[in-house]
Protein backbone atom coordinates (compact mmCIF):
# COMPACT_ATOMS: atom_id res chain seq x y z
CA UNK A 1 0.00 0.00 0.00
CA UNK A 2 1.08 3.26 -0.52
CA UNK A 3 2.19 5.03 2.52
CA UNK A 4 2.93 8.91 3.14
CA UNK A 5 6.28 10.10 4.91
CA UNK A 6 4.72 9.74 8.34
CA UNK A 7 3.04 6.43 7.72
CA UNK A 8 6.51 4.87 6.78
CA UNK A 9 8.15 6.11 10.57
CA UNK A 10 5.08 5.76 12.53
CA UNK A 11 4.76 1.93 11.21
CA UNK A 12 8.61 1.16 12.02
CA UNK A 13 8.09 2.79 15.43
CA UNK A 14 5.17 0.16 16.74
CA UNK A 15 5.55 -1.60 19.57
CA UNK A 16 2.00 -2.44 20.05
CA UNK A 17 -0.68 -1.37 17.70
CA UNK A 18 -3.82 0.47 18.39
CA UNK A 19 -7.34 -0.54 19.29
CA UNK A 20 -10.48 1.07 19.48
CA UNK A 21 -9.71 0.80 23.06
CA UNK A 22 -5.90 1.39 23.47
CA UNK A 23 -3.94 3.94 21.94
CA UNK A 24 -0.42 2.65 20.01
CA UNK A 25 3.01 2.09 21.85
CA UNK A 26 5.35 3.98 19.54
CA UNK A 27 9.01 3.34 19.99
CA UNK A 28 10.74 6.54 21.26
CA UNK A 29 14.95 7.39 19.34
CA UNK A 30 16.02 10.30 21.13
CA UNK A 31 14.70 11.89 23.94
CA UNK A 32 15.66 15.61 24.68
CA UNK A 33 15.23 16.92 27.94
CA UNK A 34 15.62 20.93 29.61
CA UNK A 35 15.56 22.36 32.87
CA UNK A 36 12.20 23.57 32.55
CA UNK A 37 10.02 20.31 32.04
CA UNK A 38 11.98 17.64 33.30
CA UNK A 39 12.34 18.17 36.70
CA UNK A 40 8.91 16.41 37.90
CA UNK A 41 10.04 13.65 35.48
CA UNK A 42 12.97 12.83 37.44
CA UNK A 43 11.35 12.72 41.19
CA UNK A 44 9.03 10.16 39.22
CA UNK A 45 11.56 8.40 38.74
CA UNK A 46 13.10 8.32 42.47
CA UNK A 47 9.79 8.01 43.70
CA UNK A 48 9.03 4.81 42.05
CA UNK A 49 12.82 3.49 42.04
CA UNK A 50 13.44 3.18 38.02
CA UNK A 51 16.18 4.36 36.48
CA UNK A 52 16.25 6.03 32.63
CA UNK A 53 15.71 3.38 29.75
CA UNK A 54 17.85 4.50 27.31
CA UNK A 55 20.12 7.35 29.24
CA UNK A 56 22.44 6.71 25.74
CA UNK A 57 19.56 7.71 23.87
CA UNK A 58 18.30 11.11 25.88
CA UNK A 59 20.16 14.05 25.95
CA UNK A 60 20.13 17.35 28.01
CA UNK A 61 20.82 21.25 27.61
CA UNK A 62 20.09 24.26 29.39
CA UNK A 63 18.32 27.14 27.45
CA UNK A 64 15.15 28.18 28.68
CA UNK A 65 16.41 29.96 32.38
CA UNK A 66 20.26 30.88 31.30
CA UNK A 67 21.14 34.25 31.10
CA UNK A 68 22.45 35.54 28.17
CA UNK A 69 24.97 37.52 29.89
CA UNK A 70 28.44 36.55 30.32
CA UNK A 71 29.96 35.44 33.24
CA UNK A 72 30.45 37.52 35.74
CA UNK A 73 33.99 38.71 36.97
CA UNK A 74 33.84 35.99 39.88
CA UNK A 75 33.03 33.44 36.97
CA UNK A 76 29.50 33.09 38.23
CA UNK A 77 26.81 33.18 35.73
CA UNK A 78 24.13 36.02 36.23
CA UNK A 79 20.83 34.26 36.62
CA UNK A 80 17.82 35.91 37.00
CA UNK A 81 17.13 34.47 40.57
CA UNK A 82 17.19 31.97 42.42
CA UNK A 83 14.39 29.92 40.75
CA UNK A 84 16.25 29.79 37.61
CA UNK A 85 18.95 29.10 39.08
CA UNK A 86 17.89 25.80 40.88
CA UNK A 87 16.19 24.86 37.63
CA UNK A 88 19.82 24.70 35.97
CA UNK A 89 21.63 23.37 38.95
CA UNK A 90 19.37 20.60 39.04
CA UNK A 91 19.45 19.35 35.87
CA UNK A 92 23.25 19.04 36.20
CA UNK A 93 22.21 16.88 39.33
CA UNK A 94 19.73 14.57 37.45
CA UNK A 95 21.57 13.82 34.51
CA UNK A 96 24.88 12.83 37.05
CA UNK A 97 22.59 10.65 38.76
CA UNK A 98 20.82 9.04 35.54
CA UNK A 99 23.79 9.11 33.49
CA UNK A 100 22.33 11.69 30.95
CA UNK A 101 24.42 13.65 28.03
CA UNK A 102 24.02 17.01 29.46
CA UNK A 103 25.55 19.68 27.09
CA UNK A 104 25.48 22.54 30.37
CA UNK A 105 26.66 25.97 30.62
CA UNK A 106 29.78 27.07 29.71
CA UNK A 107 29.96 23.84 27.28
CA UNK A 108 30.63 24.81 23.30
CA UNK A 109 27.60 22.28 22.42
CA UNK A 110 25.28 24.19 24.62
CA UNK A 111 22.21 26.26 23.26
CA UNK A 112 18.71 25.94 22.50
CA UNK A 113 17.12 22.15 22.55
CA UNK A 114 15.83 22.65 19.12
CA UNK A 115 18.96 24.53 17.88
CA UNK A 116 21.64 21.99 18.53
CA UNK A 117 19.68 18.38 18.09
CA UNK A 118 20.36 19.18 14.42
CA UNK A 119 23.81 20.75 14.84
CA UNK A 120 24.88 17.79 16.67
CA UNK A 121 23.54 15.38 14.09
CA UNK A 122 21.65 13.88 16.99
CA UNK A 123 18.30 14.39 14.66
CA UNK A 124 18.28 12.40 11.53
CA UNK A 125 15.86 11.24 9.69
CA UNK A 126 13.36 8.51 10.24
CA UNK A 127 13.39 8.95 13.90
CA UNK A 128 11.07 9.42 16.38
CA UNK A 129 12.01 12.15 18.78
CA UNK A 130 10.02 13.83 21.83
CA UNK A 131 10.93 16.35 24.15
CA UNK A 132 8.71 18.09 27.07
CA UNK A 133 8.77 21.08 24.67
CA UNK A 134 5.77 22.19 22.30
CA UNK A 135 8.50 22.92 19.24
CA UNK A 136 10.24 19.67 18.90
CA UNK A 137 8.73 19.97 15.64
CA UNK A 138 11.54 21.47 14.35
CA UNK A 139 13.31 18.40 14.38
CA UNK A 140 10.99 17.18 11.76
CA UNK A 141 12.53 19.07 8.90
CA UNK A 142 15.17 16.37 8.89
CA UNK A 143 11.84 13.88 7.88
CA UNK A 144 11.73 12.64 11.42
CA UNK A 145 8.50 12.20 13.53
CA UNK A 146 9.51 15.12 16.65
CA UNK A 147 6.47 16.40 18.48
CA UNK A 148 6.89 17.89 21.79
CA UNK A 149 4.91 16.13 25.00
CA UNK A 150 3.59 16.98 28.64
CA UNK A 151 6.34 16.40 31.65
CA UNK A 152 4.28 13.01 32.84
CA UNK A 153 5.06 11.58 29.56
CA UNK A 154 8.55 12.70 29.77
CA UNK A 155 8.73 10.80 32.70
CA UNK A 156 7.16 7.37 30.57
CA UNK A 157 9.74 8.30 28.18
CA UNK A 158 12.53 8.01 30.78
CA UNK A 159 10.72 4.81 32.46
CA UNK A 160 10.10 3.11 29.24
CA UNK A 161 11.58 5.07 25.67
CA UNK A 162 7.93 4.43 24.89
CA UNK A 163 4.83 6.38 24.32
CA UNK A 164 0.94 5.85 24.32
CA UNK A 165 -0.28 8.06 21.08
CA UNK A 166 -3.38 7.78 18.88
CA UNK A 167 -2.48 7.70 14.90
CA UNK A 168 -2.74 11.20 14.17
CA UNK A 169 -3.89 12.25 10.68
CA UNK A 170 -1.85 13.56 7.81
CA UNK A 171 -2.20 17.39 5.78
CA UNK A 172 0.05 17.58 3.11
CA UNK A 173 1.05 21.26 2.51
CA UNK A 174 2.61 21.86 -0.90
CA UNK A 175 4.56 24.46 -1.78
CA UNK A 176 4.77 25.31 -5.79
CA UNK A 177 7.31 27.94 -7.41
CA UNK A 178 9.43 30.22 -5.91
CA UNK A 179 9.66 32.61 -3.08
CA UNK A 180 10.54 35.97 -4.42
CA UNK A 181 13.85 37.06 -3.56
CA UNK A 182 13.34 39.27 -0.25
CA UNK A 183 10.56 36.72 1.19
CA UNK A 184 12.51 34.14 4.09
CA UNK A 185 11.11 30.42 5.17
CA UNK A 186 9.54 32.96 8.39
CA UNK A 187 7.33 34.93 5.83
CA UNK A 188 6.08 31.54 4.21
CA UNK A 189 5.05 29.86 7.62
CA UNK A 190 3.64 33.12 8.96
CA UNK A 191 1.12 33.11 5.38
CA UNK A 192 0.27 29.67 5.95
CA UNK A 193 -0.48 29.64 9.69
CA UNK A 194 -2.52 33.12 8.25
CA UNK A 195 -4.27 30.73 5.77
CA UNK A 196 -5.27 27.93 7.32
CA UNK A 197 -5.40 29.04 10.84
CA UNK A 198 -4.22 28.33 14.34
CA UNK A 199 -6.44 24.72 14.79
CA UNK A 200 -6.35 24.27 11.19
CA UNK A 201 -4.12 21.31 11.26
CA UNK A 202 -5.18 20.12 15.16
CA UNK A 203 -4.77 16.77 15.12
CA UNK A 204 -2.78 16.09 12.50
CA UNK A 205 1.12 15.80 11.40
CA UNK A 206 2.11 18.46 8.56
CA UNK A 207 3.70 17.41 5.59
CA UNK A 208 5.73 20.00 3.32
CA UNK A 209 6.72 19.47 -0.05
CA UNK A 210 6.68 20.92 -3.30
CA UNK A 211 9.42 22.52 -5.29
CA UNK A 212 9.67 25.56 -2.63
CA UNK A 213 10.38 23.06 0.13
CA UNK A 214 13.02 21.34 -1.56
CA UNK A 215 14.59 24.78 -3.05
CA UNK A 216 14.96 25.58 0.83
CA UNK A 217 18.13 24.82 2.94
CA UNK A 218 18.05 22.77 5.93
CA UNK A 219 17.87 25.87 8.29
CA UNK A 220 14.89 27.52 6.26
CA UNK A 221 13.04 24.18 6.81
CA UNK A 222 13.94 23.86 10.34
CA UNK A 223 12.26 27.25 10.41
CA UNK A 224 9.20 25.73 8.41
CA UNK A 225 8.34 22.89 10.87
CA UNK A 226 9.30 25.04 13.91
CA UNK A 227 5.68 26.81 13.61
CA UNK A 228 4.04 23.87 12.18
CA UNK A 229 2.57 23.67 16.09
CA UNK A 230 1.01 27.49 16.19
CA UNK A 231 -1.09 25.77 13.40
CA UNK A 232 -2.39 23.37 15.94
CA UNK A 233 -0.07 20.15 13.92
CA UNK A 234 1.18 17.60 16.44
CA UNK A 235 4.41 17.36 14.10
CA UNK A 236 5.69 18.61 10.87
CA UNK A 237 7.66 16.84 8.39
CA UNK A 238 10.09 17.38 5.71
CA UNK A 239 11.26 14.39 3.39
CA UNK A 240 15.10 14.50 3.81
CA UNK A 241 16.77 14.44 1.01
CA UNK A 242 20.88 15.51 -0.39
CA UNK A 243 20.73 18.94 1.16
CA UNK A 244 19.73 16.58 4.50
CA UNK A 245 22.44 14.23 4.01
CA UNK A 246 24.75 16.80 3.63
CA UNK A 247 24.10 18.93 6.69
CA UNK A 248 24.75 15.71 8.53
CA UNK A 249 27.45 14.65 7.30
CA UNK A 250 30.83 14.75 9.39
CA UNK A 251 28.39 15.91 12.37
CA UNK A 252 29.33 14.39 15.67
CA UNK A 253 26.24 11.96 16.51
CA UNK A 254 26.22 11.26 12.60
CA UNK A 255 26.54 7.73 11.39
CA UNK A 256 30.57 7.22 10.93
CA UNK A 257 32.16 5.21 8.05
CA UNK A 258 30.40 1.95 7.01
CA UNK A 259 27.71 3.26 8.90
CA UNK A 260 27.07 6.18 6.92
CA UNK A 261 26.14 4.43 3.76
CA UNK A 262 23.73 2.14 5.22
CA UNK A 263 22.10 5.21 7.26
CA UNK A 264 21.64 7.06 3.21
CA UNK A 265 20.09 3.92 1.96
CA UNK A 266 18.03 4.07 4.06
CA UNK A 267 17.28 7.38 4.70
CA UNK A 268 16.41 8.10 0.96
CA UNK A 269 13.38 5.59 1.28
CA UNK A 270 11.65 8.20 3.35
CA UNK A 271 9.17 10.19 1.09
CA UNK A 272 5.64 9.75 0.75
CA UNK A 273 4.97 7.32 -2.21
CA UNK A 274 3.21 8.34 -5.76
CA UNK A 275 -0.08 7.26 -4.81
CA UNK A 276 -0.66 7.71 -0.90
CA UNK A 277 -3.18 10.32 0.16
CA UNK A 278 -2.91 12.85 2.91
CA UNK A 279 -6.61 13.40 5.12
CA UNK A 280 -6.13 16.85 3.82
CA UNK A 281 -4.46 18.93 1.33
CA UNK A 282 -3.68 22.30 1.16
CA UNK A 283 -1.71 24.03 -1.93
CA UNK A 284 0.24 27.57 -1.96
CA UNK A 285 1.77 29.36 -4.63
CA UNK A 286 5.64 30.45 -3.44
CA UNK A 287 5.31 33.49 -5.75
CA UNK A 288 1.91 35.13 -3.85
CA UNK A 289 4.11 34.99 -0.30
CA UNK A 290 5.00 38.34 1.02
CA UNK A 291 6.69 39.39 3.64
CA UNK A 292 4.66 39.10 6.30
CA UNK A 293 4.25 40.48 10.61
CA UNK A 294 1.47 39.91 12.77
CA UNK A 295 -0.84 42.38 13.95
CA UNK A 296 -2.72 40.84 17.12
CA UNK A 297 -2.42 38.21 20.03
CA UNK A 298 -1.96 34.57 18.31
CA UNK A 299 0.36 33.73 15.22
CA UNK A 300 -2.62 33.34 12.50
CA UNK A 301 -3.24 37.36 12.62
CA UNK A 302 -0.16 37.92 10.66
CA UNK A 303 -0.91 39.92 7.44
CA UNK A 304 1.87 41.24 4.30
CA UNK A 305 4.01 44.32 5.89
CA UNK A 306 2.19 46.64 3.35
CA UNK A 307 -1.13 45.42 4.71
CA UNK A 308 -3.63 47.00 6.24
CA UNK A 309 -5.18 44.92 9.90
CA UNK A 310 -8.48 43.30 8.63
CA UNK A 311 -11.78 44.87 9.42
CA UNK A 312 -12.39 41.40 10.84
CA UNK A 313 -9.91 41.43 13.56
CA UNK A 314 -10.81 40.91 17.01
CA UNK A 315 -11.57 43.86 19.02
CA UNK A 316 -9.62 41.94 22.53
CA UNK A 317 -6.52 41.32 20.11
CA UNK A 318 -6.69 45.24 18.80
CA UNK A 319 -7.01 46.92 22.21
CA UNK A 320 -4.55 44.65 23.72
CA UNK A 321 -1.66 45.85 20.94
CA UNK A 322 -3.32 48.98 20.85
CA UNK A 323 -4.22 49.36 17.12
CA UNK A 324 -7.53 49.85 15.12
CA UNK A 325 -8.55 47.82 12.78
CA UNK A 326 -7.95 48.94 8.80
CA UNK A 327 -4.49 50.69 9.97
CA UNK A 328 -1.38 49.90 7.61
CA UNK A 329 1.64 48.08 9.65
CA UNK A 330 4.13 50.30 8.10
CA UNK A 331 5.68 53.46 9.90
CA UNK A 332 4.15 51.88 13.61
CA UNK A 333 6.66 53.07 16.08
CA UNK A 334 9.00 49.91 17.37
CA UNK A 335 10.59 50.03 20.89
CA UNK A 336 12.65 46.84 21.15
CA UNK A 337 13.57 44.27 18.52
CA UNK A 338 14.98 40.82 19.27
CA UNK A 339 16.65 38.37 17.16
CA UNK A 340 16.40 35.06 18.23
CA UNK A 341 14.68 31.71 19.53
CA UNK A 342 14.64 28.30 18.23
CA UNK A 343 12.43 29.74 15.48
CA UNK A 344 15.23 32.29 13.65
CA UNK A 345 18.63 32.32 15.57
CA UNK A 346 20.45 29.71 13.44
CA UNK A 347 23.52 31.21 11.48
CA UNK A 348 21.72 32.19 8.08
CA UNK A 349 19.29 33.91 10.41
CA UNK A 350 21.94 36.23 11.80
CA UNK A 351 23.66 36.56 8.02
CA UNK A 352 20.02 38.33 6.85
CA UNK A 353 19.97 40.21 10.26
CA UNK A 354 23.58 41.29 9.68
CA UNK A 355 23.01 42.56 5.76
CA UNK A 356 20.80 44.76 7.22
CA UNK A 357 22.47 46.41 10.59
CA UNK A 358 25.70 46.66 8.29
CA UNK A 359 26.82 49.96 8.36
CA UNK A 360 23.64 51.37 10.50
CA UNK A 361 23.05 52.63 13.76
CA UNK A 362 20.22 51.24 15.74
CA UNK A 363 17.86 53.98 15.87
CA UNK A 364 18.34 55.73 19.11
CA UNK A 365 14.67 54.94 21.14
CA UNK A 366 14.85 51.04 19.93
CA UNK A 367 16.99 48.07 22.04
CA UNK A 368 17.69 45.30 19.85
CA UNK A 369 18.96 41.88 21.58
CA UNK A 370 20.49 39.65 19.57
CA UNK A 371 20.75 36.08 20.29
CA UNK A 372 22.35 32.94 18.68
CA UNK A 373 20.84 29.93 19.39
CA UNK A 374 23.65 27.78 20.37
CA UNK A 375 27.62 28.11 20.95
CA UNK A 376 27.88 26.99 17.46
CA UNK A 377 26.35 29.44 15.82
CA UNK A 378 27.68 32.52 18.02
CA UNK A 379 30.82 31.17 17.07
CA UNK A 380 30.38 31.17 13.33
CA UNK A 381 29.03 34.30 13.53
CA UNK A 382 32.10 35.82 15.01
CA UNK A 383 34.32 33.98 12.96
CA UNK A 384 32.29 35.93 10.20
CA UNK A 385 32.78 38.97 12.13
CA UNK A 386 28.58 39.33 12.31
CA UNK A 387 28.99 40.54 16.03
CA UNK A 388 31.11 43.55 15.34
CA UNK A 389 28.41 44.40 12.83
CA UNK A 390 25.92 44.33 15.18
CA UNK A 391 27.67 45.71 18.34
CA UNK A 392 29.00 48.98 16.17
CA UNK A 393 25.22 49.13 15.15
CA UNK A 394 24.23 49.04 18.92
CA UNK A 395 22.66 46.24 19.19
CA UNK A 396 23.23 43.86 22.52
CA UNK A 397 25.10 40.66 21.25
CA UNK A 398 24.44 37.69 24.01
CA UNK A 399 25.01 34.42 24.94
CA UNK A 400 23.06 31.94 23.51
CA UNK A 401 19.29 30.62 25.10
CA UNK A 402 15.62 31.19 24.82
CA UNK A 403 16.29 34.60 26.21
CA UNK A 404 13.30 37.03 24.99
CA UNK A 405 11.29 34.77 23.22
CA UNK A 406 9.44 34.06 26.63
CA UNK A 407 11.67 35.92 29.29
CA UNK A 408 11.93 33.18 31.86
CA UNK A 409 15.78 34.06 31.75
CA UNK A 410 14.96 37.45 32.49
CA UNK A 411 15.62 39.58 29.13
CA UNK A 412 12.35 40.65 28.87
CA UNK A 413 10.22 43.72 27.20
CA UNK A 414 8.38 46.64 29.71
CA UNK A 415 4.28 46.84 29.41
CA UNK A 416 2.97 48.49 26.62
CA UNK A 417 6.50 48.06 24.55
CA UNK A 418 6.03 47.17 20.75
CA UNK A 419 8.68 44.09 20.09
CA UNK A 420 9.19 43.09 16.93
CA UNK A 421 10.55 39.90 17.40
CA UNK A 422 12.17 36.45 15.21
CA UNK A 423 10.17 34.09 17.67
CA UNK A 424 7.21 32.01 17.10
CA UNK A 425 4.37 33.41 19.28
CA UNK A 426 2.92 36.84 19.77
CA UNK A 427 0.79 35.80 22.93
CA UNK A 428 -0.09 38.50 25.54
CA UNK A 429 2.60 39.06 27.88
CA UNK A 430 4.69 36.54 26.67
CA UNK A 431 7.67 38.57 26.18
CA UNK A 432 7.25 40.35 29.52
CA UNK A 433 3.74 41.22 31.72
CA UNK A 434 1.99 43.88 28.67
CA UNK A 435 4.15 43.45 26.11
CA UNK A 436 3.15 43.71 22.78
CA UNK A 437 4.62 41.01 20.57
CA UNK A 438 5.01 40.93 16.16
CA UNK A 439 6.46 38.35 14.55
CA UNK A 440 8.38 38.61 11.79
CA UNK A 441 11.80 37.43 9.37
CA UNK A 442 14.68 38.53 10.88
CA UNK A 443 15.26 40.90 7.80
CA UNK A 444 12.15 42.55 9.00
CA UNK A 445 13.16 42.70 12.20
CA UNK A 446 16.38 44.26 11.80
CA UNK A 447 14.72 46.56 9.49
CA UNK A 448 12.86 47.62 12.41
CA UNK A 449 15.83 48.22 14.55
CA UNK A 450 17.60 50.63 12.43
CA UNK A 451 14.82 52.57 11.33
CA UNK A 452 12.75 52.08 14.69
CA UNK A 453 9.27 51.79 12.73
CA UNK A 454 8.17 48.69 10.83
CA UNK A 455 9.25 49.21 7.49
CA UNK A 456 9.20 46.70 4.82
CA UNK A 457 13.18 45.42 4.74
CA UNK A 458 13.00 45.99 1.06
CA UNK A 459 13.40 49.57 1.45
CA UNK A 460 16.40 49.63 3.42
CA UNK A 461 19.78 50.27 1.41
CA UNK A 462 22.21 47.70 2.10
CA UNK A 463 25.90 48.49 2.89
CA UNK A 464 28.89 46.79 1.43
C1 LIG B 1 8.92 26.00 28.60
C2 LIG B 1 8.29 25.13 27.57
C3 LIG B 1 7.37 24.17 28.25
C4 LIG B 1 7.59 25.90 26.47
C5 LIG B 1 7.02 25.01 25.37
O1 LIG B 1 6.71 23.86 25.53
O2 LIG B 1 6.86 25.45 24.28
C6 LIG B 1 8.50 26.94 25.82
O3 LIG B 1 9.57 26.36 25.15
C7 LIG B 1 7.71 27.81 24.90
O4 LIG B 1 8.14 28.04 23.78
O5 LIG B 1 6.66 28.29 25.33
S1 LIG C 1 13.33 29.55 21.89
FE1 LIG C 1 11.26 30.02 22.56
S2 LIG C 1 9.93 28.65 21.46
FE2 LIG C 1 11.98 27.83 21.32
S3 LIG C 1 12.12 26.39 22.99
FE3 LIG C 1 12.91 28.34 23.73
S4 LIG C 1 11.15 29.34 24.67
FE4 LIG C 1 10.34 27.67 23.42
Amino acid sequence: MAKTLFDKVWDKHIVTAESNDTPAIIYIDTHFIHEVTSPQAFDMLRERNLTVRRPDRTFATMDHSTPTTPRGADGEYQFNGEKEKHQVKQLKINCETFGISLFELGDERQGIVHVIGPEQGITQPGMTIVCGDSHTSTHGAFGALAFGIGTSEVGYTFATQCLPQRKPKTMGIRVDGKLSEHVSAKDLILAIIAKIGIGGATGHVIEYFGECIRAMDMEERMTICNMSIEAGARAGMIAPDEKTFTYLKGKPYAPKEAFWEDAVNDWSQLFTDENAQYDQLVVIQGEEVKPMITYGTNPEMAIPINGTIPSSAPKHALDYMGFEANQPMLDKNVDVVFIGSCTNSRITDLRAAAKIFKGKKVASHVRALIVPGSHQVKRQAEEEGLDNIFIQAGAEWREPGCSMCLGMNGDIIQPGQICVSTSNRNFEGRQGKGGRTLLASPATAAAAAVTGKIIDATQIKETN
